[in-house]
């Protein structure tokens, strides 16, 4: 089954799902990627932190040289991290990603977060907050050179990740090329109305990641609320329409209006995530799942607290 498109103000068309790739297990990842094609993906989320964007592109060259898909029907993201905020970084990071990839361009080129850091080498790709150095620098001017990126024509459209509205609005103020998408969190425990109806006033559409609550998150603590996809409400609504609790959470994403990214590595569920496109919550499925809201954020990168930049404040969407 292939996921529905949708039409961005820019004419750009982008798959309502995509499948996402932090932690796909090295050595598999090429082939879950390849894999994911076949049976329908046409939107893939990568970034370079994640240090797996050769084996997304060879996956990716992979089924295009086979005929299964053509580079123009596929929607690739990719982000620019923390330590490649300066301007003068930013049009070498995205080269690099390419060069990476294997590709002349991408189609989504995300600042993966409104917070700049120091590049101190060392990255944990599992905690890559971790010894983090923050400094206060203008996201502003990052943006500015990622639009160069654009006239370059290797990025077909700009987005941002984890920003709230107030940062939002700082880049749509300054913007020439207007921001396309707003990567955030977003699952039933964590639903995000507010800050996807300030992006829709603005024309900006919101990919959902870790839609599962990211349950593989290796900082998870004793106590914190988890998403659990066999819970009776879930699996109860997914019975009426021949659907799992995975199935389901996923709908009702597309349903709140944000485009979910999750991340499989297995066949069968690589399979089930996408198979979410010939049924309806209703409006009565859709309350029991509004009902699991509790705010509550499983990314927090609560090391980056400290910078004024850090876009979990309190109160603060
Ligand atoms: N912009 C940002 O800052 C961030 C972006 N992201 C992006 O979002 C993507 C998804 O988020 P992620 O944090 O990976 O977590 P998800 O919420 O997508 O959960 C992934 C986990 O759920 C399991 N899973 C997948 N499908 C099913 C299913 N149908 N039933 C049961 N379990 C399932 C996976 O295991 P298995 O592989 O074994 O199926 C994996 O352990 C990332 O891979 C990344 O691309 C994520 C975090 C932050
Ligand atoms: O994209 C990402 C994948 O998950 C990481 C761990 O939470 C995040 O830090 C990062 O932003």
């Amino acid at each position: 089954m292939a996921a529905e498109t949708f039409l961005l103000p820019n004419g750009q068309k982008i798959p309502m799902l995509g499948l996402g790739t932090w932690l796909s297990p090295p050595g598999k990842c090429a082939q879950t990627v390849k894999y994911a094609i076949e049976v329908g993906y046409r939107h893939i989320d990568a970034a370079w932190l994640y240090g797996n964007e050769m084996e997304v592109g060879e996956g990716v060259r992979k089924a295009i040289e086979e005929g299964i898909v053509k580079r123009e029907d596929l929607f690739i993201t990719t982000k620019l991290w923390n330590t490649f905020h300066e301007k003068d970084d930013v049009l070498p990071a995205l080269k690099k990603s390419l060069e990476n990839f294997g590709l002349s361009y991408v189609d989504l080129f995300l600042m993966h977060w409104p917070v700049a850091c120091k590049n101190t080498g060392t990255f944990d790709i599992q905690l890559p907050f971790k010894d983090a150095v923050y400094y206060d620098h203008d996201f502003c001017e990052t943006w500015k050179a990622m639009e160069e990126c654009v006239d370059l024509g290797l990025v077909k459209s700009l987005g941002v990740s984890n920003f709230t509205s107030k940062q939002l609005q700082r880049i749509i103020d300054i913007a020439r090329v207007k921001p396309t998408i707003n990567q955030i969190e977003v699952t039933p425990l964590l639903n995000q109305k507010k800050l996807i109806a300030f992006c829709k006033e603005k024309d900006i559409y919101v990919t959902a990641y870790s839609p599962f609550g990211s349950p593989a998150r290796p900082w998870r603590k004793d106590g914190e609320p988890v998403l659990n996809l066999q819970d009776p409400r879930l699996v109860g609504i997914g019975k009426q329409y021949n659907k799992n609790g995975a199935q389901v959470v996923l709908r009702y994403l597309i349903q709140l209006g944000t485009f979910p990214i999750p991340k499989s590595a297995n066949p069968a569920r690589i399979q089930e995530n996408i198979d979410i496109f010939d049924f309806e919550l209703s409006k009565e499925d859709m309350k029991v799942l509004d009902g699991f809201n509790k705010d509550f954020r499983c990314v927090h990168a609560e090391e980056l607290m400290e910078s004024n930049e850090y876009p979990f404040k309190d109160c603060e969407f």
